[in-house]
This record gives structure tokens, C-alpha cells and sequence, in this order.
């Protein structure tokens, strides 16, 4: 598409707009010089469309679900995401059937090792399951909605409750690598710096406007989480805390693992916040697990750089008790 750069004077009056090509711009146009023209009107001669933030229509995502209910009898009541590394979940589903992303139109695909980009469809525990065996990330150059579009896909599908999982690096120095982390909170550093999943024209039907984020994570989830995890003998490798997204691709710096940690956050990652505001705008349940793949650097005489190799290695060695915490969590929660 030919895109034209167009430069704006915004007035009192309303939005003047004068093509790049015709005249320098320069001072303060007194005189509309082409026409008063709406916001709208300029960003369809930009050819931008402004409402592409808000992605798919309603429409669309019913669309996309109908595709993929013809691939699969199973109508599964629970969402899981697997983080980098902990796709081996989806082993642990029966009666399974797989569809890979790429064969969805429309679906997102991914493109991270340790994302293999497939939907998995099953048992898990007994309950009629679906997994994202892979995520979109913002960093791979996806705009914020697609990133959390599959989100609205499953909820389309029939899902009630999604479980979030994601590879994150240590803030709190209390932390080691291996850790599990139950999410009971988050810090959506996009969205507070303007790139909120929700950014867009809305559609009550998938939501309201302006929703509550408090309680994102459900609480009695939480709490079954946490009495499973120490009946299964993990009460020391287990934590409760603040997820913080960044957007990546980088690790981040001594400088900004230090100001992530005075914002109160107990481990980073590149995920789930979107994930987690989406479900909750269009009414599921919400979990969410972080495996701290790697602590963060927070002191410049220890400092050694993380590697996605090595959040992809904790997260096999610790595939299994993560498997066996979700499959537990699963069997034991209420629909
Ligand atoms: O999909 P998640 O959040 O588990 O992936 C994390 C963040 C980056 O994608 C990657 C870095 O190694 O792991
Ligand atoms: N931002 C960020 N994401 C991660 N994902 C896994 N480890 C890390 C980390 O240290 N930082």
C-alpha cells in the first residue's frame, strides 16, 4: 500500500492537514490550505486504517472459532498458554488432536523457538482442554491485539477459565532460578506507556470500555494452586507474585532490572499481561504461572547475560512438576 506522509496542524478549529509534497511545513498555516478535514478522513488518506488496533471484529473471531470447531469434536472448557519452553504440557493431553496454527486463516503464527505453534485439543485432567502449544509475542512485530486475539478465539471456542503460563526472569532477590510463580498480580508496562491491548475502537460484545483490572488473577485459583503445589512437595520452589511485561526482544539492563524491582515487581517477561487483559475484558477466569527461567542482573559485579537457550533449558528441566501442577490444578477446579 502507498502510504502518504502527511503533516497536521492541530487547531481549535479542527485538524488541517497539508500534504507532505506540496510545501514545506513551516510556522502556523492561517488558512485551512487543502480542507478541514476529521481525523478519520486524514488517516483514511494515509491509507492507515485507525481502527487496525482494535484487530479482528467480532464477526471474524466467531469466524475463525467456527474453522476450527470442524477440526475437532472436543469442546473444551479451559484455555492454556504455554510459555517458552513448557509446550511438553500438551503431551499430557488424551484423546488429542492437533491443528497447527498455520493451517487456521486468519490465526496468528509464531515464530520463537520453544513456540511451536500448534492448538492442541483434549483431556487433561478429565476436562475437555484446549492449548496453545506457543504464543504470539509483541516483540516478533505483531501489534498489540493479535498478540492476544487467540485469547478471544478460545473464549469463542467455549472456554471459561484460561491458565497463562510463561518463562520470566527474577527480580526479587529472594527468587531463584527454577522457581514457580504463582501470578497474583501484574504491571502492564505497554499499556501504562500508551500500547494497551485494549488501545482501539471497542466492541461491547467482546467487552466494556473501561474494565476493571483489579483481581485479574482469580483468587480461589490461586489458592487451590498454592494447596496443590505444596501437597505435591513444591512449597519450596513455590512463589506468589507481580509479573511486570516489557515488550523484548532485549534482557534487560542492571539499570532496568533494578527500576522494574522498585516498581514493585517480583519477575519479568515479554507476555501474558495482554493475554490476561483480554481474557478478562470478555469475562473468563484468569491463572497464571511464571518458571523463573534466570535472575535478573541487579548488581554490576555479578552481572552475567541471559540467553533464550537457558529459558528454554529450566523450562524443560522443569516441564514435569509444571505438568503435574497445571494437569492437578485442572482436575480440581470448578468449571
Ligand atoms: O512466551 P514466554 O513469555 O514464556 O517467553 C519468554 C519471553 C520471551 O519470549 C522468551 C525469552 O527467552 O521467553
Ligand atoms: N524480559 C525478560 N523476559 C524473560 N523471559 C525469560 N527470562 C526473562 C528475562 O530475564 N527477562
Amino acid at each position: 500500500m502507498h502510504k502518504v506522509v502527511i503533516n497536521v496542524i492541530i487547531d481549535f478549529d479542527g485538524i488541517l492537514s497539508v500534504p507532505n509534497d506540496a510545501m514545506p511545513i513551516s510556522g502556523v498555516y492561517k488558512q485551512p490550505v487543502i480542507t478541514k478535514l476529521k481525523r478519520r478522513e486524514i488517516v483514511v488518506m494515509a491509507g492507515i486504517d485507525d481502527m487496525s488496533s482494535s484487530g479482528y471484529s467480532f464477526d471474524e473471531v466467531q469466524s475463525i472459532a467456527e474453522n476450527i470447531k470442524s477440526h475437532t469434536k472436543i469442546q473444551p472448557k479451559i484455555g492454556i498458554v504455554c510459555g517458552s519452553g513448557l509446550g511438553d504440557l500438551a503431551n499430557h493431553v488424551t484423546n488429542s488432536d492437533t491443528i497447527c496454527y498455520s493451517q487456521i486463516p486468519k490465526f496468528p503464527v509464531s515464530t520463537v523457538p520453544g513456540h511451536d505453534g500448534k492448538l492442541v485439543f483434549g483431556l487433561l485432567g478429565g476436562k475437555p482442554v484446549v492449548l496453545m502449544r506457543g504464543r504470539i509475542h509483541y516483540y516478533e512485530g505483531h501489534p498489540m491485539w493479535r498478540v492476544a486475539v487467540p485469547v478471544r478465539i478460545m473464549k469463542a471456542l467455549g472456554i471459561t477459565t484460561v491458565i497463562l503460563t510463561n518463562a520470566a526472569g527474577g527480580l526479587n532477590p529472594e527468587y531463584k532460578t527454577g522457581d514457580i510463580m504463582i501470578i497474583k498480580d501484574h504491571i502492564d508496562l505497554p499499556g501504562l506507556t500508551g500500547e494497551c491491548v485494549l488501545i482501539g475502537k471497542n466492541d461491547e460484545r467482546f467487552g466494556p470500555r473501561f474494565p476493571a483490572t483489579v483481581n485479574t488473577y482469580d483468587q480461589s485459583l490461586q489458592d487451590l494452586a498454592k494447596t496443590i503445589a505444596e501437597k505435591l512437595g513444591y512449597a519450596k520452589i513455590l512463589r506468589q507474585g507481580t509479573y511486570v511485561m516489557v515488550g523484548g526482544p532485549t534482557f534487560e539492563t542492571v539499570a532496568e532490572s533494578r527500576l522494574l524491582r522498585l516498581f514493585g515487581a517480583d519477575a519479568v517477561g515479554m507476555s501474558t499481561v495482554p493475554e490476561a487483559i483480554v481474557a478478562r475484558h470478555c469475562g473468563l477466569r484468569v491463572f497464571g504461572i511464571s518458571l523463573i527461567t534466570d535472575m535478573c542482573p541487579q548488581d554490576y559485579n555479578v552481572s552475567r547475560a541471559t540467553t533464550h537457550e537457558e529459558v528454554l533449558l529450566v523450562g524443560e528441566r522443569r516441564a514435569k512438576d509444571l505438568q503435574k501442577l497445571v494437569t492437578s490444578l485442572v482436575e480440581q477446579m470448578n468449571d
